[in-house]
């Protein structure tokens, strides 16, 4: 599966324990990640994280661009609902991404959680299947 993790600055630390704790199920996975999120993450685990730019000068949208063309299956994404970010409306627009392709979007740990232990039982197989459908019409 392809996971997409993001956090805001505030949250950077608990993305990096998450992955951490975590390590062993997202080995398995595809990561990818906005430029800071990303670089932290790896620095602090070793895993393999494609870097995309940093929030602020794009990161989210790029993300969004492969939830259009049906490229990820997962978002992960630590928000800080207590700051203001100057890239609000990338925040946005991606989020709104997430719900337009049925994307599963977790915006806090408790939730992020449950996804992950979910990706490790299978609940999300039926990322693969959309997938191949979508595959099979544009053939
Ligand atoms: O701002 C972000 C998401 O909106 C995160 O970007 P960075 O990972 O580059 O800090």
């Amino acid at each position: 599966m392809n996971i997409a993790l993001i956090a805001h600055d505030k949250k950077k630390q608990d993305i990096i324990n998450f992955s951490t704790a975590y390590q062993y199920i997202l080995t398995q996975h595809t990561l990818y990640a906005t430029g800071t999120t990303g670089r932290m993450i790896s620095d602090a685990t070793g895993l393999h994280v494609h870097l995309f730019q940093s929030g602020p000068l794009g990161g989210d949208q790029q993300i969004g661009a492969m939830i259009a063309n049906n490229e990820m299956d997962m978002v992960i994404f630590f928000r800080d609902p207590l700051t203001a970010q100057p890239h609000e409306p990338d925040v946005s627009a991606l989020m709104r991404l997430c719900d337009v392709y049925q994307i599963p979007l977790a915006t806090n740990i408790a939730a992020s959680e449950i996804f992950i232990k979910g990706l490790h039982n299978g609940d999300f197989q039926w990322r693969e299947i959309v997938k191949q459908k979508e595959k099979e019409n544009k053939e």
